[in-house]
């Protein structure tokens, strides 16, 4: 696929010299990089077992590693959310927002979920984190990225930022606006970015990601934190989006992003703006990454709002099948927030306020759904559980049979007592079966089956 020659006029101008660096550089094949969740295991556990030839340690995410491998997405480990497969630049935004534990953290533009998992992990299982997706499809995958990875404390949304502003003005103390964008940083991996490629489109991406900035302006607490980031070079859609923004809110600051791993600054010198270098660049020529801009924006001043917090709607007597399968099953116990949705519960995080309005996938963990006379756990509930959270488990071997056969969806034969049994592999939690005399039928969704 042939880049357009407009393309690479407009790099002439951004990069100046640079530009036959950068030229060469889309002719590299793109790094390919993995992120462990550290929800589930430490990196030093999973340098031990990790099953790719090499990890080169990304620089800027302590989490983030280059691999050589083809395919890291067919492995068991996947499965059980050990690990997220992201381009290595993307990486870069999360940690730029600095978040803290018990932060109340939104994701605006969060399918497939790359910056929400890596969110996840810096709050650690603490605070709050709402992961909101416009597209319905892609909000469905976002919604199967957050279980995966076994995030207890996320709500997963699909809203407009419009929409959203409704229910969160003032809320959050940190904000991802991770822009759609014409993705001219992402050539080398998306043919369909290639093809959409225009100065029209550009534009109107530009135009997109204002709104979408002002609604994240609305929705943060004063004294917090927007990170705004693209996988595109264009000037429209970064340093004169941003400069735009300065402009009309007074009450926000650029805040310096630190210059290291050869990142550069952001490009002020087309702007009336020098403030514009706390930005940053990543370009492809500089870094084993694609190309990104990261600019971190705080709020100095606004209003503070209140807030109706989110009440669990199910009375005690609802809840005893729920009880009943607690006792049989698990050595845990989940007893707060309990949130009910047609047949489902799910438990929700603390510091949530009502959602009314919202087109809501996903409240916190999903426990599991209610049956006749039964109580039937979710797969969520068991990938954000360990083995000893669970009565029985199964432990297969990811290099085993055993294990592929579970994930097509068969029965495995194991010696366990009756009941649900938490399946594992290689000790880490991967699905549900329910064992009667040594035959475990099998629970792993029949949508995630190989
Ligand atoms: C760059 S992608 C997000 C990638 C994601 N943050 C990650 O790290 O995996 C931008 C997302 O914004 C969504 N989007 C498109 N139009 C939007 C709009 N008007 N408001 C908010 N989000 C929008 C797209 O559907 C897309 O999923």
């Amino acid at each position: 696929m042939k880049l357009s020659d407009d393309f690479f006029e407009r790099m002439k101008i951004i990069l100046k010299d640079e530009y036959n660096s950068f030229v060469e550089s889309l002719k590299l094949d793109r790094a390919k990089g993995i992120r462990v969740n550290t929800l589930k295991l430490s990196l030093e556990e999973f340098k031990e077992i990790s099953p790719f030839s090499s990890l080169e340690p990304i620089p800027w995410e302590e989490r983030g590693f280059y691999i050589k491998d083809d395919k890291p997405g067919k492995h068991p480990y996947h499965q059980a959310g050990l690990y997220y497969i992201q381009e290595p630049s993307a990486m870069a935004v999360v940690p730029a927002l600095n978040i803290m534990p018990e932060d109340k953290v939104l994701d605006l533009c969060a399918a497939p979920g790359g910056k929400s998992t890596q969110a996840a992990c810096y709050l650690n299982s603490k605070g709050l984190l709402v992961c909101n997706e416009i597209e319905p499809k892609r909000a469905k995958i976002l919604s199967e990225n957050i279980e995966r990875m076994g995030i207890k404390n996320a709500v997963v949304t699909n809203n407009s930022p419009r929409e959203l502003e409704k229910v969160f003005k003032g809320y959050f103390d940190k904000i991802i606006v991770d822009a759609p964008c014409s993705g001219e940083g992402m050539f080398k991996k998306e043919e369909a970015a290639i093809q959409d490629w225009s100065v029209e489109n550009v534009e109107g991406c530009a135009v997109r990601q204002r709104e979408i900035l002002e609604s994240a302006a609305n929705m943060l607490k004063a004294g917090g934190y927007i990170v705004y980031s693209t996988c595109t070079f264009s000037f429209e859609e970064n340093e004169e989006t941003i400069d735009y923004f300065l402009k009309k809110h007074k009450e926000f600051e650029l805040i310096n992003i630190e210059k290291n791993f050869g990142f550069k600054s952001g490009l002020y010198e087309y702007f009336d703006n020098e403030n514009l270098a706390r930005a940053v660049r990543l370009f492809p020529h500089r870094l084993k990454g694609e190309g990104h801009f990261i600019a971190l924006l705080r709020k100095n001043s606004g209003e503070d709002f209140s807030y109706t917090p989110l009440k669990s709607n199910v009375k005690k007597n609802e809840l005893k099948d729920y009880y009943i399968f607690l006792t049989e099953n698990l050595n845990i116990e989940i007893e707060e927030n309990f949130y009910l949705t047609g047949e489902n519960l799910y438990s929700f995080p603390k510091n949530l306020c009502t959602l009314k309005g919202l087109k809501v996938l996903r409240t916190g963990i999903h426990l599991g759904s209610f049956k006749k006379n039964r109580f039937e756990p979710n797969h969520a509930l068991a990938l954000s559980i360990i083995d000893r959270d669970a009565k029985r488990s199964v432990n297969l071997s990811s290099d085993s049979e055993e294990i592929m056969s579970y994930l097509k969806g068969d029965v495995i034969k194991a010696k366990v007592d009756d009941g649900w049994c938490l399946m594992l592999v290689d000790g880490y939690s991967i699905g549900w079966g329910k064992a009667v005399k040594g035959v475990v039928k099998n629970h792993y969704p029949k949508g995630l089956r190989l």
